[in-house]
């Protein structure tokens, strides 16, 4: 039965890394086998930046960026092949070059699709190397390219899978030759062949369709964490691991903010009940994570989730009327225009809260236009605390000392809004 593997940034950040994939995978002799990799350490970051830089006409910072790229890939293959790194390095330069051109014909686009014509090349450029490692450390190895496998519509930056034609062009993926599959995460095409992207940390996504769409046995994401933990590890010092969640209750969490799964990720393995591991790259003995159908362990331990750079907008009528559903349907509607979701909502009698990521470029016209018909308030530079299954004495707790600017709460989740600035350091959770 096939197996879906996923590899983040930091799994193949440098040469040492890549040289350390290899070694797992051979552990994993079993095939078919599917490796979904996303961009090398923080590149998409980098990628992000040079965007910014091209379409800011800072053509110099675009040019030095761009050699930063080209040099830190070409170093990774050098260390890695020595004398024998010159055909990867030959393709590496040539994705450069096509990313270096592509910018000068989509210059005058608008962002988003000069956006997926960008950022995708983190993962082609990531997948060339280590597809290449693999086969030269004795794994029999294909390179896909994922704008062949996952066609999407045509909204840049957060494209929708067309999960038929997807289901059809993946279906050879998984022959049984032996070869392991390495494709790239967060990339897919339209229709017509144009390079899209899934949303930001969407490898995992990318990794759940491809596994949906071969019934495949298991997705493991492999981390620097060894599973899903009930708060962040690097941010609560007594954070504990969960080793068996539902589907459910993990779509709660990330959907929360739980960087460690992108929340679409679930849905199309609950649909055909492909179980998903979590597991750490690091330490192979380590106990792993397990998502699937089962309910039995969720309630047992309080989850947290910390949010920041949040703004919180306090949205009035001008005329003293009511915050009814009409005025609620208008000011949402906006929000969705403005490609926004409200981490937390709350409605009063003549107030609407939303709680938004500090997202500048959607939250200035957004703010703009419920101006021109309401009275805004805005805070600044905020924490959204989420905890699920949290009784009165761990809610109490977690808010001595904090000032809450909104909150929320039912039967199975609470939230609290905190300046950041009464969140800094490293939480203890109450117990
Ligand atoms: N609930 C959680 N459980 C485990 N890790 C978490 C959790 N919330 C946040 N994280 C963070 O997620 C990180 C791993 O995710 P990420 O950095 O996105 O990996 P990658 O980009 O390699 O896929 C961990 O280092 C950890 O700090
Ligand atoms: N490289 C993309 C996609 C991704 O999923 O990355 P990672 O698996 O490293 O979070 C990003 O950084 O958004």
């Amino acid at each position: 039965m096939t197996q879906v593997f996923k590899f983040g940034g930091a799994s193949i950040q440098d040469a040492a890394a890549i040289r350390r994939l290899g070694k797992l995978l051979a552990r994993f002799p079993a095939r078919p086998l599917i490796v979904v990799v996303s961009a090398m350490g923080k590149t998409t970051n980098a990628l992000e930046a040079l965007l910014a830089e091209a379409r800011n006409g800072k053509t110099a910072d675009y040019h030095d960026r761009l050699e930063t790229l080209r040099r830190d890939h070409l170093s990774t293959v050098e260390t890695l092949f020595g004398a024998k790194a010159g055909p990867v390095a030959e393709r590496v330069e040539a994705l450069v070059n096509e990313l270096d051109q592509l910018h000068r014909q989509h210059a005058s686009r608008d962002r988003p699709f000069h956006y997926d014509q960008t950022v995708g090349f983190g993962e082609l450029l990531s997948t060339t190397i280590v597809s290449a490692w693999l086969h030269e450390a004795g794994m029999a190895t294909a390179w896909r390219d994922a704008r062949e496998l996952v066609v999407t519509d045509d909204c840049h930056q957060a494209a929708n899978i067309d999960w038929e034609t997807t289901a059809k062009r993946v279906r050879g993926l998984a022959a049984d030759d032996g070869r392991i599959r390495v494709t790239q995460g967060f990339i897919g095409s339209t229709s017509e062949g144009v390079m899209t992207t899934l949303g930001r940390e969407g490898s995992d996504f990318s990794a759940a369709i491809l596994a949906h769409c071969l019934e495949a046995e298991e997705v493991t994401i492999w981390k620097d964490v060894p599973g899903l933990f009930n708060a962040d590890p690097r941010r609560f010092d007594n954070a504990v691991q969960l080793e068996r969640i539902s589907y459910d209750e993990a779509v709660e969490l990330a959907w929360h903010g739980a960087k460690v799964i992108h929340p679409k990720t679930l849905g199309p393995l609950q649909q055909k009940s492909i179980p998903l591991t979590v597991r750490s790259f690091e330490d192979l003995e380590a106990p792993p994570s397990t998502i699937g159908r089962d309910t039995r362990f969720d309630t047992q331990t309080p989850s947290l989730v910390l949010r920041d750079e949040q703004t919180l907008l306090e949205i009035r009528p001008r005329d003293f009327a009511f915050m009814d559903e009409p005025r609620q349907h208008d000011i949402l509607g906006r929000l969705v225009e403005a490609g926004l979701h409200a981490n937390l909502i709350d409605a009063g009698a003549m107030r609407l809260s939303l709680c938004l990521d500090g997202h500048p470029e959607r939250l200035e016209p957004l703010i703009t236009s419920l101006c021109t018909d309401y009275a805004v308030v805005r805070h600044e530079d905020l924490t959204l605390l989420t905890i699920r299954h949290a009784d009165d004495a761990l809610l109490a707790a977690l808010s001595s000392g904090r000032d809450s600017l909104a909150e929320r709460g039912n039967a199975d989740t609470a939230q609290r809004l905190f300046p950041s600035t009464q969140c800094q350091g490293t939480w203890h959770i109450p117990g």
